[in-house]
């Protein structure tokens, strides 16, 4: 129906053009107060009165802190200026006779003069009858309770550049079309905010409980990542007393995933939230004296092994990776601390000129009992700080008993001898050995404390992880002998052989922050009070735990999905485990999204086919939303040049058909090097190759490793496999499902004839 038709046409274009007016003159009116703050910071800085300066500073305070707030008003307001608001919901309470109509947008705008927000933020409570509710009676949760009432209108609109461009009403049948035409669009390569469209079963997860850990199993394109984005915007807003931006902390899988996502939260007024990938946070935390092996390189040697892969352990390899992410190892950390703890402190009183100053039991006390929620090393500096005043008390009243005691020898020479050359004798003798006596007290209290101190030789990081995953007998002993003789031999040889190059795996990462907090601590403190793990499937039980300590936090999101667990042999294999051996199952949430949005009915359809041949235990089929697409093809071929010769051509019509972003997606590194170099031959077709650690990359074409996609999204997608097969196998079937998930619109297949050798039967 066009525009014009629509029955509130009038209204609404009066509605948008006073709410365009309204934020104009708030623009105007805060450029005038920002040049009056700048103003009077400036004329507070001109008559600053070096003696009596308290006026000018508060009023320097004063002005800076309203300039911050105005600017970051001032902000908002030009977005919202083109775009104010997506929807209007018209809503009644229950008992009221009359209801209200409410414009939602990205942020809140007040007039003084109403008494209900002029633009409603989307993340207050009432906004979620919008995502949630249906025409008639709804119910929203609100600080003080349930509310009910009556929706009677739930309205979309597109406005674009302060232009009404489309209404929109749903009614009770609920078909989203305005959710169809957003998924039609061609994007770039970067994530988009959902704010107008978030589908119920994702406003669930978005305004979750704060207080219980939430892990979410959501399929392939089920939104997980935008979800997780909007859920923190939306924590922000909601606890915004309580927590800073900076206390929130996203982990994603790497820097390309992280710049992926980089548009989002600005967009969502999140842009100050802490954003890192595990291995990057890590190693801030523990220092960089050692390098971090490519943790796909495991990976590689699984899915591709060369001739320099030791396929005869193969089976120790994978072991060992989940051996090192297991609770077991955690365990075997734990009891190998509390050893270094139960030697640390020696058998030894601290004395001081033949006084104790404290015992031995006690210090061990205040080790083992008083700050035993320190780490180690933090614990010596309690304790010297401890000894210090205690010795400082001491020491005066010593003192005090010695010159007593001299004083009283002497007085009783004085009563009970004449005066004699004998007598002054003693008594000198007296005054000398108790200036003997208060010397060494004097002197021993200046050094006491460091001779006491300087005992504990301290180590570093890495050598306390490599006296322990480096001695077979260490690694039985704290394992109480279950560890088979045999892989602990390889265990502790690989490790041997990994550190004395002064490297470390991915896999040893959870296993050194652990020790770091729990031996060593860290230099700054952690402010972090909010985790969000994104692709958290890959992560291991040990990853999960460590970061919970470290953190010292239950406030986690967890968002995964295990048919895309493609580092599943050093990582969890189903979210039960997380529930009961990482959180209390009592108090966590788990929710699951199955619909996915990314992709067509076509491509889901040939990608479901895939995993199914996968032996995933529950698996669980993603259903795509109704949008249909051409169908996939799959491409047979028998030569290389066959095959490059059909991609180019591939990517010249695609390009003409209009999509902006495409991917080629190999099988690995060296098949997507191998890809490159024959596409850059034609000179036709300009790519970019992704290695992972792209901060930024806007080109159109790239060409991209199927374990670097994941998480990724493209207009459209092409596989093409030469050199590397996929084989039947789990992780296989879970690299080609994640490639194929990537597609938005298109997806086409071409590999050499044996290298997909299960897809020939695959029907579409
Ligand atoms: N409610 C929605 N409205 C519009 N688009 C949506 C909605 N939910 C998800 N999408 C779109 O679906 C696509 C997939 O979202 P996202 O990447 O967040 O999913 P994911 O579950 O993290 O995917 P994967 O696990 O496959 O990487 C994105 O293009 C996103 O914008």
């Amino acid at each position: 129906m066009p525009i014009r038709d629509h029955l509130d046409y009038l209204e609404e274009l009066e509605r948008l053009e006073q709410t365009v007016e309204y934020i104009q003159n708030a623009i105007t009116a805060s450029g005038q107060n920002k040049n009056t703050y700048k103003e009077e910071i400036k004329d507070a800085y001109i008559h600053l009165d070096f003696l009596d300066s308290s006026q000018s500073y508060a009023s320097i305070m004063l002005h800076s802190t309203l300039l911050n707030d105005l600017e970051r008003n001032l902000e908002n307001l030009l977005k919202a200026k083109t775009k104010p608001y997506f929807a209007r919901i018209d809503f009644c309470p229950e008992g009221d006779l009359k209801g209200d109509k409410f414009y939602i947008g990205k942020m809140s705008l007040l007039r003084a003069e109403w008494d209900i927000p002029f633009i409603l933020d989307w993340r207050s409570p009432l906004a979620s009858v919008y995502y949630d509710g249906r025409i008639g009676s709804v119910s929203y949760q609100s600080e003080t309770g349930t509310m009910r009432g009556e929706l009677t209108l739930k309205r979309q609109y597109t406005i674009n550049d302060a232009k009404l461009e489309n209404i929109m009403d749903i009614d009770i049948t609920a078909t989203d079309d305005f959710l169809q035409a957003s998924l039609e669009d061609h994007k770039d390569n970067r994530l988009k905010d959902i704010v107008s469209t978030i589908q119920s079963e994702q406003n669930a997860i978005i305004r979750a409980d704060i207080d219980k850990p939430l892990v979410v199993q959501g399929v392939a394109g089920s939104g997980k990542t935008t979800i997780a984005l909007h859920r923190i915007a939306y924590l922000i807003y909601t606890y915004e007393d309580s927590f800073d931006p900076e206390n929130f902390m996203i982990i994603a899988p790497n820097q390309l995933f992280l710049n992926y996502i980089s548009d989002v939260l600005p967009e969502l007024g999140a842009d100050k939230v802490i954003q890192a990938t595990y291995t990057d946070f890590v190693f801030e935390q523990i220092g960089k004296k050692y390098k971090s092996i490519d943790s796909d390189e495991k990976l590689l040697s699984i899915i591709s092994p060369t001739e320099n892969t030791d396929t005869h352990n193969i089976h120790f390899l994978k072991q060992a990776s989940l051996f090192k992410g297991s609770m077991l190892f955690k365990k075997i950390i734990t009891r190998y601390i509390e050893e270094i703890e139960s030697r640390f402190i020696p058998d030894q009183d601290i004395v001081l000129g033949g006084y104790n100053i404290i015992s031995a039991s006690d210090i061990k006390n205040m080790f083992l009992v008083e700050y035993c929620h320190l780490p180690l090393y933090k614990r010596l500096d309690q304790i010297k700080k401890h000894i210090t005043f205690k010795l400082k008390s001491q020491k005066n009243k010593i003192i005090e008993g010695i010159e007593n005691f001299y004083d009283i020898k002497i007085e009783y020479l004085r009563d009970h001898e004449i005066e004699s050359e004998e007598r002054r004798i003693k008594i000198v003798e007296l005054l000398d050995l108790r200036d003997n006596d208060m010397n060494i007290i004097k002197k021993g209290s200046t050094t006491i404390v460091k001779k006491y101190m300087t005992q504990f030789k301290t180590k570093d990081l890495f050598s306390y992880y490599s006296d322990l995953i480096t001695d077979e007998n260490k690694m039985h002993k704290f394992s109480r002998g279950i560890l088979d003789t045999k892989f602990v031999a390889y265990l502790c040889r690989t490790s041997k052989d990994i550190l004395s190059k002064k490297k470390v795996e991915f896999e040893d990462l959870a296993a050194l922050l652990y020790l770091k907090h729990r031996v060593l601590g860290f230099e700054n403190k952690l402010d972090i009070k909010y985790v969000v793990i994104d692709e958290a499937q890959d992560f291991s039980l040990f990853q999960f735990f460590a970061l919970k300590e470290v953190f010292n936090t239950e406030m986690f999101t967890i968002l995964g999905d295990v048919s895309q667990g493609i580092h599943s042999y050093r990582s969890i294999q189903n979210w039960d485990y997380v529930i009961n051996e990482i959180f209390d199952a009592s108090k966590s949430q788990y929710l699951k999204l199955e619909q996915s949005y990314r992709t067509t009915i076509e491509i889901m359809g040939l990608a479901n086919e895939v995993i199914k041949l996968s032996a995933i235990d529950g698996l669980i089929l993603a259903k795509p939303v109704v949008r249909h697409g051409e169908n996939p093809t799959i491409n047979q071929l028998s030569s290389d040049t066959e095959i490059l010769e059909k991609v180019e051509k591939r990517i010249t019509t695609l390009i003409i058909e209009g999509y902006k972003s495409i991917a080629i997606i190999g099988k690995t590194s060296n098949e997507c090097i191998h890809i490159q170099k024959q596409l850059e031959r034609g000179k036709q077709i300009k790519t970019k190759l992704l290695k992972g650690k792209e901060e930024q990359y806007d080109h159109n074409i790239v060409v991209v490793p199927s374990y670097l996609a994941k998480g990724l999204e493209f207009d459209a997608v092409i596989i093409v496999n030469i050199k590397d097969s996929y084989k039947k196998d789990e992780i296989d079937l879970k690299l080609l499902y994640v490639a194929m998930t990537r597609a938005l619109h298109r997806l086409d297949i071409y590999y050499k004839k044996g290298t997909i050798d299960f897809l020939d039967k695959t029907t579409v």
